[in-house]
């Protein structure tokens, strides 16, 4: 092992699992149990209103030719933990026999805990931003052997793009960035920026490698009026306040006419930090970290039927159930299976959940681009703050 992280096999062989799943499986063949299950993952806490649900995906490559049934909420679903009468509501349901997946519970848990987290993060920030982009710069920041999820996840919240490579390619958009602070330390800011100018589809040229971000500004305006963005990742040892220092560059920017050179902001930006920055005049954001580290999703899995009896632990709710959305008012209710109820609005329950797997054969797919459409549709319509 070359770096401390699994391979794929690792995790399609069950090594990623907590030794527990080991132990219980030798238990249960011992006592020759291998019962028909109902499994559902929920989550009875969270700190984010709306988990915009995500890493559906990976799960489903996960279980992939095991013989179990999948049924999920599509990835891109905003939606509460619990319902209008405060149900936990299952996101994916599996059906099958408990050996043949129960293997696999730590890694299906880990793949939605953190995509999850990450999606519904930048969800929370597409909703402050609206039209202003925003970009997943946080690969740096965590393990690079995640770094697509990250990427993936950050764009199903709504970012406009990625700074990573490979998690461009997953998504099957060029990714974004210019240059680092190395490459005007190694050319000096002179060459560097007429590097990128001359090199760049969108003209992005970081300015604070070495000056005042005021006169850096007006310099690479005077030099390069056809700029796109002027980038400030200015370090927090220099940045009293950061917003003023966009304001009084944005006035000395336009005072020149510079009004067509957008400035964009990068460098330790939370949620909390972006709406006076783009009252100041930033127009487009990296963020990283924040983005990155976005706190997990507290999922869990639990089985809710065992050959047709409904039975779980405490503190869950047994039984197989489905989720239901009033086409009339967008209430949320999670029922038994084949419910007829309708909502309290007296509109039609239509269920959200997706049959995915059938005895271990994906049957249905969803494409990046529908996944995101429909994060970003429901963030505009949901207040998710
Ligand atoms: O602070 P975060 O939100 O995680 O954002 C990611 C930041 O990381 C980089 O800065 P860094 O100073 O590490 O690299 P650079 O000098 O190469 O730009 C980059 O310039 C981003 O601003």
């Amino acid at each position: 092992m070359r770096f401390a992280i699994a391979s794929e096999d690792d995790i399609l062989n069950g090594k990623t699992a907590d030794i527990y799943f080991e132990r219980t499986i030798e238990d249960l063949k011992l006592n020759g149990k291998n019962p028909e299950v109902y499994a559902e993952v929920t989550v009875s806490s969270t700190k984010y209103k709306y988990i915009n649900f995500t890493g559906l995906n990976d799960v489903l490559n996960l279980l992939r030719d095991k013989k179990i049934d999948v049924y999920a909420i599509p990835e891109g679903t905003l939606i509460k933990n619990r319902d209008e009468k405060g149900v936990p509501v299952p996101f994916l349901i599996i059906h099958g026999r408990y050996l043949d997946f129960a293997i696999y519970e730590t890694a299906l848990l880990g793949f939605l805990c953190q995509a999850s987290g990450i999606s519904s993060y930048s969800s929370m920030i597409y909703k402050v931003l609206g039209d202003i982009p925003f970009y997943s710069f946080g690969i740096r920041r965590m393990n690079p052997a995640i770094s697509p999820m990250i990427d993936r996840s950050a764009y199903i919240g709504g970012a406009s793009g990625v700074s990573g490579i490979l998690g461009a390619r997953l998504i099957g958009i060029k990714p974004v960035g210019t240059m680092p602070h190395a490459l005007s330390i190694i050319l000096g800011d002179d060459a560097a920026w007429e590097s990128v100018y001359k090199n760049s589809d969108v003209k992005t040229i970081l300015i604070d490698t070495f000056m005042d971000e005021k006169f850096a500004a007006i310099k690479a305006a005077e030099k390069f009026p056809g700029l796109d963005y002027i980038r400030l990742d200015t370090p927090a040892s220099r940045r009293g306040n950061f917003k003023n220092i966009v304001r009084e560059l944005r006035w000395e920017l336009n005072i020149r006419g510079y009004n067509n050179i957008k400035i964009m902001a990068s460098g330790g930006l939370k949620l909390e930090d972006l709406k006076d920055l783009v009252d100041a005049g930033v127009s487009a954001f990296g963020i990283g970290t924040s983005i990155a580290s976005a706190e997990p999703v507290d999922f869990s899995l639990d089985i809710v039927n065992v050959e047709g009896t409904n039975i779980t632990k405490r503190g869950k709710f047994s039984g197989i159930k489905d989720v239901y959305k009033c086409n009339d008012c967008g209430n949320i209710y999670v029922l038994p299976i084949n419910s007829n109820d309708r909502c309290e609005c007296g509109g039609e329950l239509k269920s959200i959940m997706i049959k995915y797997m059938d005895s271990g054969n994906v049957i249905f797919n969803d494409d990046i681009e529908s996944i995101r459409s429909r994060s970003i549709e429901a963030i505009k319509r949901l207040d998710i703050l």
